[in-house]
């Protein structure tokens, strides 16, 4: 439609401390701007010393992680947790600039702390995920230090890494095999997709390491998180760069158009029908809090409660009536004479005294 709003891709950049993550996010922003399409870019990173690159939105400024360390008393691990924390309180104010903002970039590039767990497993990576991901196509660009996955169970850790990465985010996945300039990461695109090559390469590592680093063990452990990964293979995208020289920038930004086509195809509907259900759930519970409050009050079997609370009525001197009380003033002197007759009861006992009697 030609009045559609322009939507941004974000992406969001995660990987092991030392992969490159910050240098990709650099080498990135400076390929988009040399396309005249600048990113609005997102530092996450309360710890980084200094950033090679500018950051419109940059976590330092809202949250100083040494004073958090300092007035929480904690490690450099939990001070970025709870920068991260603290920050999120304030993302609905995030979420507003990038809303003004987005109809005029294509991409809102989002780099992560340098420990890949904490980002993975705090309420506030969820948290951020989760946001960014209702409101606009969102991928995972999970960077791979390639020169130190060539070993089969270093390299094995790190697909196990990124496939929990998948689980725990549901967003769309791409592989990126970054320091190509260093290593070539075809080994690894090999042995995704060829498992007798994965097997050989296992074996050799084996040989190599007669020291028994890689035991008998290890070795059947591996292949067969291997055949178990193969699934998750089929739903990747991998590319290969240099975040120092820029190779393969454009084949990521083309991976990032797919996984943008899979995210409105599969990632939105289920985006939208978890929202939906949880629309119905807060609805429910809603209606199950109502339904035991008026139990609560006694007037479960009254589903309107204005109507119940319309019977009090306020006497000319302000005096609350009952309406209980009402009730029996509405006898007739006829039935309560016929009462008498019928129980024998004399004139000397008073009406009020009759009623109670009437009324046990
Ligand atoms: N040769 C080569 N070196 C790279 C490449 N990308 C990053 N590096 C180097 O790898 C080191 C770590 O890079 P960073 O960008 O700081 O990595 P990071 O993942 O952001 O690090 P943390 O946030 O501290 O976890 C630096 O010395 C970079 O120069 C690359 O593509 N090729």
């Amino acid at each position: 439609m030609a009045n559609e709003e322009k939507k941004p891709c974000c992406i969001i950049v995660v990987g092991m401390a030392g992969s490159g993550k910050t240098t990709f996010m650099q080498q990135l922003n400076a390929h988009l701007h040399r396309k005249n399409t600048p990113p609005y870019v997102m530092n996450l990173d309360p710890a980084v010393y200094k950033l090679p690159y500018e950051a419109n939105i940059d976590i330092r400024d809202t949250v100083a992680y040494k004073e958090v360390m300092k007035q929480y008393n904690l490690g450099p691990n939990g001070g970025i947790m709870t920068s991260l924390n603290l920050f999120v309180t304030k993302f609905d104010q995030v979420l507003n600039i990038l809303e003004k903002r987005a109809p005029s970039v294509d991409h809102i590039l989002i780099d992560t702390p340098g420990q890949i767990e904490i980002f993975q497993w705090s309420a506030s990576g969820s948290i951020i995920c989760d946001t960014l991901a209702s409101s606009w196509p969102t991928c995972i660009a999970y960077i791979i230090d390639t020169p130190r996955s060539t070993s089969t169970s270093t390299w094995m850790s790190s697909m196990l890494y990124a496939c929990s990465m998948l689980y725990k985010t549901k967003l769309p996945l791409i592989l990126v095999y970054n320091k190509c300039d260093v290593q070539n990461a075809d080994f690894a695109k090999e042995w995704m997709v060829d498992f007798e090559a994965f097997q050989q390469a296992i074996r050799k590592d084996e040989e190599d390491n007669a020291d028994g680093s890689t035991s008998g063990y290890m070795s059947s452990l591996v292949n067969s998180m291997s055949l178990m990964l193969e699934e998750f293979y089929r739903h990747l995208d991998s590319v290969q760069c240099s975040a120092v020289t820029g190779e393969g920038m454009d084949d990521f930004l083309e991976a990032v158009n797919k996984k943008v086509e899979e995210y409105e195809k599969e990632y939105k509907p289920e985006i939208e029908r978890l929202k939906k259900l949880s629309e119905e759930e807060k609805e429910k519970q809603k209606e199950k809090q109502l339904s035991s409050l008026m139990k609560d009050m006694h007037v479960a079997d009254k589903p309107d409660p204005a109507e119940t609370l319309s019977d009090i009525e306020y006497e000319d001197n302000g005096e609350l009536v009952d309406p209980d009380e009402d009730e029996g003033e509405t006898i007739s002197e006829d039935v309560k004479n016929q009462y008498r007759k019928a129980f024998n009861i004399s004139d000397s006992v008073s009406n009020e005294e009759l009623l109670k009697m009437m009324q046990s």
